[in-house]
């Protein structure tokens, strides 16, 4: 069965600068990988080069295939058919995805729409909007048609998160890419959150590639985690075996830190 997203010696330089080097790994449809490592290990830079996203100060090198396509070197307008069919994603700080002068409501129904379009139908805006509302409340929004007709900044960071992941899903991509997506938010709503991008996930059959510094986050979502270090990969594995006998000295040190300030937060309790 070919991976629905091949990356195969990905380098990423800026300058004589590199801050990926070589990096390799796939994920099958329906998979959920997690990308872990301290600040600056290249993990955003990394889901950057999976969308064809990268910044023009950044030269790539290597290959990612995603859904068929070669997104190295490619065309924005080659790039775009796949933005939103092939992958989609979820950043930190959801007002990145939303335009602060747009509803809520319009601004859902964008991917929506093109989504419809792409699927070759060309839905009465009525059905546009009650789809709208049905997505909010998938997202498990409270009063969809309030939510629909306010501005982001009329509501919580919370529930823009989950208007980012409602846009997301809105596109029924078969990979989502989730870039540190509760790291903004306090830590009951980091929780439920991760419980939602969870359950959708699966209830929608995509993969998920998982970005995050947390390991107990990670662990929460994904099977398989692989491990960057100075834009490198040190180790890749199933969750368990990664958190449980860590093979590699950075990552115990990750494990330890994550278990340490675990105990620290026991100990308060
Ligand atoms: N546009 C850019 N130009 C030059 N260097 C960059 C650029 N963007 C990121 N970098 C550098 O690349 C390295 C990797 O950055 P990246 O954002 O991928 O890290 P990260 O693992 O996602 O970190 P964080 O968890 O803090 O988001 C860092 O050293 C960063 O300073």
């Amino acid at each position: 069965m070919t991976a629905l997203l091949t990356v195969d010696g990905l380098t990423l330089r800026t300058g004589d600068q590199a801050l990926v080097s070589d990096l390799s790994f796939s994920l099958g449809a329906g998979e959920r990988m997690g990308l872990i490592g301290e600040s600056g290990s290249g993990k955003s830079l990394t889901a950057m080069a999976v969308t064809g996203l990268l910044p023009k100060s950044i030269r790539p090198g290597g290959s990612v295939v995603l859904d068929g396509q070669q997104v190295i070197d490619t065309s924005d307008r080659a790039l775009n058919r796949l933005r939103g069919s092939s992958v989609a994603v979820v950043f930190q700080e959801p007002l990145t995805a939303l335009d602060p002068l747009m509803k809520i409501g319009r601004q859902v129904a964008g991917p929506l729409a093109r989504r419809l379009a792409r699927e070759g139908k060309s839905p009465a805006g009525r059905d546009v909007e009650r789809e709208v509302l049905q997505f909010l409340d998938h997202v498990a929004l409270p009063q969809p048609e309030r939510i629909a007709n306010s501005y982001p900044h009329e509501i919580s960071g919370g529930q823009r998160q989950r208007v980012a992941i409602a846009m997301a899903l809105a596109c029924r991509p078969k990979l989502l890419i989730a870039d540190e997506p509760t790291t903004a938010l306090d830590v009951t709503t980091q929780a439920e959150i991760l419980k939602l991008l969870d359950s959708l996930v699966r209830e929608l059959d995509m993969a998920l590639l998982f970005i995050s510094h947390d390991l107990p986050v990670v662990a929460t979502v994904v099977d398989r985690v692989l491990v960057l270090r100075n834009g490198r990969a040190v180790e890749e594995g199933p969750v368990k075996t990664v958190f449980n006998q860590p093979r590699h000295d950075y990552t115990k040190t990750l494990v330890t830190a994550a278990r340490t300030f675990d105990n620290a937060l026991e100990g308060t309790a």
